[in-house]
């Protein structure tokens, strides 16, 4: 089963489309949602809180519509957005205090282990706190009302490499409860490369794939090899290519394909989600 699911979903501003992306988030799993600045994560991510209303398509949250005002499948959801959406004036004790009765289930107790976890000042005025503190008392708020579905718009930004990793293990504990589910989007794809078992990239608007991470790292191959190899079967085989001093370097979307055209005149290595976004949207740019 899936706690989301996105169908043709479509969304322009001035100069910018997303066209018909459809993707699920299945239940139980952590899937991240990876893609350049711009690409439209945090569209998506509106969409599905519904906060924007899409031009197009049908978003299913926890077997509701989104952005759907009746029943309380919000109380569901802990959400992080990337951008600041408490009031600053205010300390986080304060704006707890007018969160916190939204909730039926919320935690105090959780909420105060969290809090000190983090080592967060409850007295502190948000807009006193550093991007990373305000980032971990989002995390702390939306974990207190035990959320099954979280919501993650690139948390990992404003986190020291410390936290970080804390996080990832703080994740993989919520991730082992019951049927909880993660959303999670970033431009900075190592934290996914760790965590993430299912893995949406999209780019410019446009639906790159969505598929297990595990089968699309197996799937991919960056492929290594000399100058003079370069000839234009590689280039037409190739997603993009980068090319050295002494050789070049490019990402083929299917590793077996490339094993029988090319055999052993060339190397092959397993890529990272970083190799892949960089050569899908420089090799897109290139071709373009
Ligand atoms: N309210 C808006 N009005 C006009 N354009 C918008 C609005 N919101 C988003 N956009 C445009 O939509 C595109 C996608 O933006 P979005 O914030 O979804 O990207 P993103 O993938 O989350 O990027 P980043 O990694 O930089 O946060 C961008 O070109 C952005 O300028």
């Amino acid at each position: 089963m899936n706690a989301v699911e996105v169908k043709g979903l479509s969304k322009s501003y001035g100069g910018y489309a997303m066209n018909d992306i459809s993707f699920p988030v299945p239940r139980g799993y952590i899937t991240g949602l990876i893609g350049p600045n711009g690409a439209g994560k945090s569209t998506i991510i509106k969409a599905i809180m519904g906060m924007i209303v899409p031009d197009g398509g049908v978003i299913t949250v926890l077997g509701q519509n989104a952005g759907a005002t009746e029943g309380n499948y919000k109380q569901e959801i802990g959400y992080i957005s990337d951008e600041n959406i408490f009031y600053e004036y205010l300390s986080m004790e304060q704006m707890k205090r007018i969160i916190a009765p939204f909730y039926a289930r919320w935690d105090e107790d959780l909420y105060l282990k969290y809090m000190d976890l983090f080592e967060l000042p409850s007295r502190k005025k948000i807009k006193d706190c550093s991007k990373g503190m305000k980032t971990k008392y989002a995390i702390a708020l939306a974990l207190s009302h035990h959320p099954s579905l979280l919501i993650m718009d690139e948390p990992t930004a404003g986190l020291d490499p410390v936290f970080r990793r804390e996080l990832l293990d703080l994740l993989a504990d919520y991730i082992l409860e019951e049927e909880n589910t993660i959303l999670f989007s970033s431009h900075l794809t190592t934290d996914l490369d760790r965590v993430a078992d299912y893995v949406t990239f999209i780019d410019r608007g446009r639906l790159v794939f969505s598929d297990n991470k595990d089968e699309i790292l197996e799937r991919y191959s960056i492929v290594k090899g000399a100058k003079e190899l370069l000839d234009g079967d590689i280039r037409k085989e190739m997603i993009g290519i980068r090319e050295t001093e002494v050789g070049f370097e490019g990402l083929s979307g299917n590793r077996d394909k490339a094993v029988k055209l090319f055999g052993d005149k060339v190397l092959y290595q397993r890529p990272t989600l970083e190799d892949i976004m960089y050569f899908t949207s420089k090799g897109g740019k290139q071709h373009a």
